[in-house]
């Protein structure tokens, strides 16, 4: 739950201070994660449910910014561990080793289950340029 607060408390702030106003002067606003992370991370795989404070500190912290699109890139578990090994030891997160994965792919699944018109998954096990085609395929469905 101390994360989940924590992580909340600094959405907050990032709203507040720089998507909102970007927002209010008209410009788009890409996230590289962004609320769904969240749930994933800190909901997804709590062993208490953590589901109703979740939505309730969700709508103070987010409000009317919530994104109009949310690309998922989906991968397998045994498929993203194999790229971070390759990324190299340097940036590894120790707390990463023990994440159960698998929860919190499925954690994702589910939002998009429950928003299918907000969130797109795209599979993310192709080469780089397919996976950015997939993902301009959605954008420019949006435009
Ligand atoms: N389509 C792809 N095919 C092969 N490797 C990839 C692909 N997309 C990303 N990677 C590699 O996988 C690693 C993790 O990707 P990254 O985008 O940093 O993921 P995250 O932000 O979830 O950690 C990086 O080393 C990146 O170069
Ligand atoms: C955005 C976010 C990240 N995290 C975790 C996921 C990552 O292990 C770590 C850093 O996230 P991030 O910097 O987005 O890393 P990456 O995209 O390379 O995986 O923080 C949360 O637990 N909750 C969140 O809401």
């Amino acid at each position: 739950m101390e994360q989940l607060l924590l992580v909340s408390a600094a959405r907050y702030d990032h709203v507040r201070t720089v998507i909102a106003p970007a927002l209010a002067r008209g410009e788009w606003v890409v996230s590289d994660r962004f609320r769904d992370s969240t749930y994933a991370f800190q909901v997804a795989i709590s062993d208490v449910d953590l589901e109703p404070l979740f939505a309730e500190v969700n709508e103070v912290v987010i409000g009317s910014s919530m994104p109009d699109l949310t690309i998922i890139l989906d991968l397998q578990v045994e498929a993203a561990s194999a790229r971070r090994t390759l990324r190299g030891p340097e940036s590894d997160d120790p707390s990463e080793a023990i994440r159960d994965f698998q929860s919190i792919r499925a954690g994702l699944l589910k939002l998009a289950a429950r928003e299918p018109e907000r969130c797109r998954i795209v599979d993310g096990d192709r080469r780089p340029d397919q996976v950015e085609e997939a993902i301009w395929r959605e954008v420019v469905g949006l435009v």
